[in-house]
């Protein structure tokens, strides 16, 4: 759980060079990867910048002379920081640095460099490399801080599949102009179904104790009740079920749709990458809050022994929540998602509302209102609406500021926090319809039956965390909101029966939860005394610090 320090060569060192690197680079570079006859890492982010790329401070700059990329980090802030692996495992990164070529900047590029020796591992003239020390979590993995004194790699070292500089230092731009950002898409569209993981992995936890604690009664008798009888208790946990499963579902679709856009981008058609771009940004963002959040309520649905490292479910949140911040700080990849909204906006208002792509053609679509009873798609409906209220209020609050003579940057920070709730209502509907979707697709009967439970569960719990939004303009009424709320209700008792199994049915073995509370056979009390037991306090009975710290104060006059 704490990562892996070679994680980042599988998942951003490999996947660059697939995506970035020429076939004929990859003859020399991609198969020693793959055997890991060298290591690699993805340095990108630097101490002083990491969501804004353009002004990333390393410089590659072209000697047209010696036909070699001089990499230069010209002061502290340039050091790169972060990335995982390049502390002390990586021999070699993919850097990602601004190209200078005849003085002309051409903006980040990326470039294969050996930063160690291969036979004695260490570090190369000209770099200096190190770990940046404990974090709050993944402390097996060695991120690192990366800075180039003048260091020169020859000119194929830059990633040619997309862009080139020739020998003469002539430019070939590439097809998009962010087309050097794969890397990072690449882990985005990956990133739903891990962190469904994550959620599901501290859900199986709190759902199997939940099941061994017994504390007070619902009615007066014999044995106090399994805590997940409690209604309170299911209402922090089954929403959370739903949302791992749904996370899934949407991961699924983002990973087929990556794998289809590098299909496409080595035939030159680049045109799904503004809406991958988008879609995984917002995807990324609400998936990794809602994770973490997750996360949290099931380590409190835990009581006090939820606090315990015993439980393992602050481990889990450590690492799940980093989420939120690497590939994207969420604010900003939510404002990414908004700027592709915006456009939608001005494309309906332009009467263009014929060139939206699929995801976001209800924009245009207004619906007068819905009969929830009818089921699932009237609730894809009210999602649509609100979606679309907020989307058309944010952009016009936007549009407005921008007539009245703000400069653009401006009026949109003045409409940045209305832009992200738009962001998030837009990915909210696609996790939705996508579970909507993928349930629909499962064949097996009484698996589908459990999992239609569970979209019900969640489309009702999703609307009344979105009340506010449906009733602002009238388009819910109260009584239909009771009718949500009954429903929520509704499902929340028929899930229990079937809870244990839902998440049984991830198959985590103990070894992967590494929990005591969340143990296959339920044997929590005695395995948290021998766990306790192991505690290293209790080596000795009396310790060292009773004579030199405590007795003396104990023995003092004062
Ligand atoms: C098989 C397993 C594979 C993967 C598993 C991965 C994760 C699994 C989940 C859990 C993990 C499990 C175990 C843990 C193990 C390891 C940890 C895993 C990963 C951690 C590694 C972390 C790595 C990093 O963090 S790398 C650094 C990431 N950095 C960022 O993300 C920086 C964010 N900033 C940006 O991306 C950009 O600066 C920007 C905000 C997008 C802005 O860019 P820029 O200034 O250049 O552009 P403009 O704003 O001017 O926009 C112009 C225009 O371009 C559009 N645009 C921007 N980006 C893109 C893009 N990528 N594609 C297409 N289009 C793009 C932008 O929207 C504008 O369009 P319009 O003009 O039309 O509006
Ligand atoms: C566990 C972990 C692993 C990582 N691994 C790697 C790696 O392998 N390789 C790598 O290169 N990097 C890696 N990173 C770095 C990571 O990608 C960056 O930290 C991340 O992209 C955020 O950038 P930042 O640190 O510059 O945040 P900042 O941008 O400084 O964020 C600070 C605050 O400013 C706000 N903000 C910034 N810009 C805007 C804006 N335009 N509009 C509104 N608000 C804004 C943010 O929302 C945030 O609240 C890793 C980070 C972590 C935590």
């Amino acid at each position: 759980m704490e990562g892996h320090p070679l994680a980042l060569h599988d998942v951003m060192f490999i996947p660059a060079l697939v995506a970035q690197a020429s076939d004929e680079q990859n003859k020399k570079w991609l198969r020693r990867a793959q055997r890991r006859e060298i290591v690699g890492c993805y340095a990108q982010t630097e101490l002083g910048h990491g969501s804004n790329l353009r002004k990333l401070e390393t410089t590659a700059t072209y000697d047209v002379s010696t036909q070699e990329f001089v990499l230069h980090t010209p002061q502290i802030t340039s050091l790169k920081w972060w990335p995982g692996g390049l502390g002390k495992s990586s021999n070699y990164a993919v850097v990602v640095a601004n190209m200078i070529v005849k003085e002309k900047h051409l903006g980040p590029h990326s470039f294969l460099v050996q930063l160690r020796d291969e036979i004695t591992h260490q570090s190369l003239k000209g770099i200096t490399v190190g770990d940046i020390g404990p974090k709050l979590s993944f402390n097996a993995i060695d991120n690192g801080f990366l800075g180039f004194d003048n260091y020169r790699i020859p000119r194929t070292n830059l990633l040619m599949r997309h862009s080139r500089v020739e020998p003469d230092g002539t430019y070939v731009k590439p097809p998009h102009a962010k087309i050097n950002y794969s890397a990072m898409v690449r882990v985005r569209s990956h990133m739903a179904t891990g962190q469904g993981n994550f959620l599901a992995q501290a859900l199986t936890i709190a759902v199997r104790y939940s099941t061994v604690r017994r504390q007070g009664f619902i009615e007066s008798g014999e044995q106090e009740v399994k805590v997940l009888d409690y209604q309170t208790q299911q209402h922090r946990l089954f929403p959370s079920i739903a949302k791992a499963y749904a996370f899934t579902f949407a991961g699924y679709e983002t990973i087929r749709l990556y794998e289809q856009l590098l299909k496409e981008v080595d035939t030159g058609n680049v045109s799904l990458m503004a809406d991958l771009h988008a879609l995984t940004s917002g995807l990324k963002s609400v998936v990794t809050h809602q994770t973490a959040q997750g996360i949290e309520q099931a380590r409190m649905a835990c009581g006090g022994h939820g606090y315990s490292q015993a439980s393992y479910i602050s481990e889990i949140f450590g690492v799940a929540v980093g989420g939120c911040t690497y590939e994207g700080e969420n604010m900003v990849m939510l404002l990414q998602l908004a700027r592709y909204l915006v456009k939608s906006v001005e494309q309906i208002k332009a009467g263009e509302s014929g060139k939206l792509g699929p995801l976001v053609a209800y924009l245009a679509v207004k619906v007068d209102g819905v009969d929830l009873e009818k089921g699932v798609e009237e609730y894809m409906k009210a999602f649509q609406h609100v979606s679309r209220l907020q989307t058309w209020k944010a952009s016009e609050k936007f549009l407005k500021l921008l007539k009245s003579g703000e400069k653009r940057e401006v009026a949109w920070n003045k409409s940045s926090v209305e832009l992200t709730r738009a962001s998030r209502l837009h990915t909210r509907l696609y996790i939705a319809e996508t579970f909507k979707r993928s349930v629909q697709e499962v064949a097996d009967p009484r698996l589908k039956e459990v999992l239609t439970d569970l979209l019900h569960l969640h489309v009702n719990y999703e609307l009344l965390d979105m009340a506010t939004y449906a009733l602002e303009d009238g388009f819910l009424s109260s009584s239909q909101l009771d009718y949500v709320r009954d429903q929520l209700y509704f499902y929340l008792a028929k899930i229990r029966p079937n809870a244990v199994s839902l998440v049984d049915s991830w198959e985590f073995s103990d070894m992967q939860l590494r929990s005591v509370l969340g143990r296959r056979d339920g044997n929590v009390y005695e395995n948290l005394v021998a766990w306790a037991k192991a505690s290293p306090l209790n080596k000795t009975d009396v310790l060292p610090s009773v004579e030199k710290y405590l007795k003396p104060m104990m023995n003092s006059k004062l």
